[in-house]
């Protein structure tokens, strides 16, 4: 296998290659751009048009994502896959990824749209390069733009593989793309309804392209994902990368959310009033107090058919502590 196949090897171990570009037995270019960061350019006569972003490790103890992209560029490496996209292969955080935690010091999904600039330390450095190449990548006009960031999820859920849809004013929804996810397997998409801080917030409003955060299951260690079943995902995206994805319109089941409010925990004498161990999409009843902050602040049910996800007292003051979430209908979609 060409040596920048092995990406996630060069990732891990902190390597720079000595040769950034190499060529496929059919003419695949692949070029090495910064740590983690990795560009495969089809041959022209083969090309469709498309550019599809593909990143994972944004936290650094999600593996079973790390572990598909890694599977991806082999199978490319050894034209065992061949492109017609052009495809950008990001692993988000480098460090935390070697040390097997979420993030070191800065959550990166949290520096985006702005955040890195006003923040300092390694991985403020680092949403500032990965808002670069994306932004290069994406750069080049009549071309679809498409990125997916594959995540884990702290916790278990009720519902396994789903998928965040960032929002931007006068932008539509896609039906196509939600089809797209339920062929991948995702079994539910959480329609959001304003600007956010996270990578595909910055894809979708600053890049114009399609962007979904997808949680795939619980995060492991290195190796033992069994238990992360993406064959569904990985098939449709082997599709997508060759240019022969089943054309499907079809939400065929995919159940919809929509966020009624953001819990934000502003101090230290933060509550959150769930179980340790409950799971994302745990139904709440109104009236329930979900959670009380400084200054009498409470956060009591009001929503008819409320659900939780992403529940977490530990984040840092000013950050999101878990989304309130309510069922949504297919109506606005374009
Ligand atoms: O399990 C959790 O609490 C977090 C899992 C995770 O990393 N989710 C992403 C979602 C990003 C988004 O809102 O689009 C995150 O929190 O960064
Ligand atoms: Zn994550």
């Amino acid at each position: 296998m060409l040596a920048l196949g092995k990406l996630l090897e060069l990732t891990l171990a902190g390597r720079e290659p000595a040769q950034k570009i190499q060529l496929t037995v059919d003419g695949v270019q692949m070029r090495w751009l910064s740590d983690g960061a990795l560009e495969v350019r089809p041959p022209e006569a083969r090309d469709n048009g498309s550019d599809l972003l593909l990143s994972s490790g944004i936290h650094g103890n999600e593996t079973a994502p790390i572990e598909l992209l890694d599977r991806l560029l082999h199978g490319i490496a050894r034209g065992e896959i061949k492109p017609r996209t052009r495809i950008l292969f990001l692993f988000g955080n480098p460090e935390a990824m070697r040390r097997g935690e979420r993030y070191l010091e800065l959550d990166v999904n949290r520096l985006f749209n702005g955040r890195h600039e006003k923040n300092i330390g390694p991985e403020a450095m680092r949403a500032a390069e990965l808002e670069q190449l994306a932004r290069s990548f994406f750069s080049q006009p009549g071309r679809s733009r498409l990125h997916y960031d594959l995540h884990t999820a702290i916790r278990g859920s009720k519902i396994e593989q789903f998928a965040l849809y960032p929002w931007k004013e006068g932008r539509q929804h896609s039906r196509r793309e939600l089809a797209r996810l339920s062929a991948a397997g995702m079994q539910a998409v959480l329609l959001q309804n304003k600007t956010s801080i996270t990578f595909t917030a910055f894809t979708y409003e600053q890049l114009e392209a399609e962007a979904f955060t997808l949680e795939l299951g619980k995060a492991r260690p290195f190796g033992q994902n069994e238990g992360v079943d993406v064959s569904r995902l990985e098939t449709r995206l082997k599709q997508m990368i060759e240019g022969n994805e089943p054309e499907n319109d079809s939400l065929d089941g995919l159940q919809l959310f929509a966020v009624s409010r953001e819990v934000i925990k502003h101090s230290d004498a933060f509550l959150m009033h769930l179980p340790a161990d409950v799971e994302n999409f745990s139904p709440l009843d109104k009236g329930y107090l979900l959670a009380e902050d400084v200054a009498k602040t409470r956060w009591v049910i009001e929503e008819e058919g409320a659900r939780i996800i992403f529940p977490n007292p530990k984040v840092k003051n000013g950050l999101r502590a878990g989304i309130l979430i309510v069922p949504a209908t297919d109506a606005g979609l374009a």
